[in-house]
């Protein structure tokens, strides 16, 4: 069997290169994935169905370690096994990112890679449902300019948003503490309150994943061929000298049968955060430290494979209320800096200005020293400008108003904190060492903490809204009490957090000298065909949720990868 490119992971970010490659019939593309169909599976159509598919087989529910900073337990990493990827399985919200952010992608050395040049892809990925009348009058705005509508991906409201007027409720409290609302999320500019898109095709009322807006509809392409409940267990190289090439990938069906797909362009490892790194690893190609003692051949010593692996913790409120909504809706809420420290933001700021040094040597500590402190305190200087010296958010609401009660699940959007990930053995099903650090950096707790108190205190506690608050549920002050000190907050935090299930960052592009894993082509460094295209090329976190950016940065690659041939 042999192709001109194949991919690893029909996924979000595999199912838009499969579609994109095999536009050009005279090009053959094979897609290998571990999971399988899931069209008509309810867990995933259903877009009330948000946690159905937990704990089923299509959930890949990857273990962390132990994690030393959080009370030493460890964390389930959801993402999911499936024709389609986590985005068949995940919150189906479509919000971007703030656009300096990107820009912040290109001052890391990514020449090309910045807000402006992204835009046209987040617009080329999307098909937005202009929202309706009603969906308006209940509280919906958005600009046209910010949305695609002819793209393979189907964005928009569902119908069954919340009647009346609680989105005028949460936008009349939020003004009152200072937090003006935002009629499009989506603009690159993510400061303030508003409605939030979903990935849905609203008339159909089925979630839209990348199976359904990049697959099902160009499937029977004759250069195009899939191959279900495969999974690729490492690649098989045609030299050795200078660049490494990749010849193909070796594959086991899952009836145990062991074959090899033979590429004659290229590999395109599209696994997902959490896999790509390990397959990199396995094919000889990471920190000749981790690879020797596990008998495995070191074909392209790049030894930051694995590393600057980062995710965000997430807690959550649940309040009841006086007002029993009809329908369900889903709110953001992007705080900045200033928004949660008020009158000490700049003494915080202080703070972590000079604790940045002490956190660069922390995290290169934790990397296997293969990421210098002085390339860390310049990664960190970027990220404290962006925090602390433009207007990007650093915290996200997600507020669900449903029946009588309100859910408020929030988390940090720019930690500091990073771990990394590793292959344990030469085998291919044996689980990874996952070592994100959650809140290894005091950051982190104190934006988790500042975030809980804003919550409680100042959100909830403002009129109109404090109006329709009932009672606070979770964690409730008989958990943690009214004007509760710091350190009780902590302790709650840390035992109730959960993974946002955003991880990112194991196959970072950045160059190679910094700690990157890719080019600016996304190219592996030490290679000359394999490029790695999924959530784990993103050098930082970015504010909005990943799959938007993930269709953008997929399409963008598919034109990468052409302009190559
Ligand atoms: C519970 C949850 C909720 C989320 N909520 C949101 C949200 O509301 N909005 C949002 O934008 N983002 C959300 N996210 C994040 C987002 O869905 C993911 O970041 C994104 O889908 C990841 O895309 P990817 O292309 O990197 O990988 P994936 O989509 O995970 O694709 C990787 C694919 O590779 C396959 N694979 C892995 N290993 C192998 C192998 N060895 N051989 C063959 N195939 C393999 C997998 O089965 C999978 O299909 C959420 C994530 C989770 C888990």
């Amino acid at each position: 069997l042999t192709y001109d490119y194949i991919i690893v992971g029909g996924g979000t970010s595999g199912l838009v290169i499969a579609n994109r490659l095999s536009e050009l019939s005279n090009v053959t593309v094979a897609v290998i994935e571990a999971g399988d169909s899931v069209l008509n599976n309810p867990n995933v159509t259903d877009v009330g169905g948000y946690g159905l598919a937990f704990g089923t087989d299509i959930d890949w529910a990857y273990q962390s370690t132990n994690q030393t900073y959080a009370r030493g337990a460890t964390q389930t990493l959801r993402a999911a096994k499936a024709i389609g990827g986590t985005s068949t399985i995940n919150g189906m919200a479509y919000a971007r990112a703030e656009d300096v952010q990107i820009n912040a992608w290109e001052t890391l050395g990514n020449k090309g890679w910045d807000w402006d040049s992204l835009l046209p892809y987040y617009l080329k990925s999307e098909n937005f449902e202009i929202p309706a009348a009603f969906q308006i009058t209940d509280g919906v705005t958005y600009d046209p300019a910010d949305h695609g509508e002819s793209g393979p991906l189907d964005t928009g409201y569902l119908f069954n948003i919340v009647n009346g007027t609680i989105a005028q409720t949460f936008n009349e409290t939020y003004a009152n503490v200072g937090i003006p609302w935002n009629g499009d999320i989506n603009s690159g500019k993510m400061h303030g309150f508003s409605t939030v898109p979903k990935t849905v095709n609203v008339l159909a009322n089925v979630r839209e994943d990348a199976a359904r807006a990049y697959y099902w509809p160009i499937a029977n392409r004759s250069n195009l061929v899939l191959f279900p409940n495969t999974s690729a267990t490492k690649l098989v190289w045609k030299n050795q000298t200078g660049d490494a090439t990749a010849a193909g990938v070796h594959v086991t069906s899952s009836n145990g049968t062991v074959s090899t797909i033979y590429a004659r362009k290229e590999v395109i490892l599209s696994a997902g955060a959490l896999r790509s790194s390990l397959l990199l690893e396995l094919s000889g190609v990471g920190n000749p430290d981790i690879l020797t003692p596990l008998d495995i051949p070191v074909v392209v010593d790049l030894p930051t494979v694995g590393e600057n692996l980062q995710d965000q913790m997430n807690n959550a409120f649940t309040f009841g209320s006086n007002n029993t909504l009809s329908g369900a809706d889903s709110f953001v809420t992007y705080p900045t800096v200033g928004d949660l420290f008020t009158n000490s933001t700049s003494t915080f700021a202080t703070t972590i200005a000079s604790s940045l040094s002490e956190y660069a040597a922390a995290v290169s500590n934790a990397s296997n020293n293969v990421i210098s402190s002085s390339d860390l305190l310049d990664f960190f200087q970027i990220q404290y400008d962006l925090v602390f010296n433009t207007s990007t958010p650093l915290l996200e609401l997600f507020t669900t108003a449903a029946g009588a009660v309100f859910s408020v699940q929030y988390w940090i959007l720019l930690p500091f904190s990073r771990g990394n990930i590793h292959i344990s053995s030469n085998d291919p099903t044996d689980a990874a060492i996952i070592n994100p650090n959650y809140f290894m950096l005091d950051f982190d707790l104190d934006v988790q903490i500042a975030a809980s108190k804003f919550i409680r205190d100042t959100v909830m506690s403002s009129l109109p809204l404090s109006a329709e608050v009932t009672a606070e549920s979770s964690p409730g002050t008989s958990v943690v009490a009214n004007n509760a000190s710091d350190d009780e907050w902590a302790t709650y935090i840390k035992s109730s957090y959960r993974s946002n299930f955003h991880p990112v960052g194991a196959t970072a592009m950045m160059p190679r000298e910094k700690g990157g894993v890719v080019d600016n082509a996304l190219k592996v460094y030490g290679t000359a065909n394999v490029r790695v295209v999924d959530a784990g090329i993103l050098p930082f976190q970015v504010c909005g949720h990943l799959t938007s950016t993930l269709y953008a940065v997929a399409e963008k690659a598919a034109d990468l990868i052409k302009a190559d041939m």
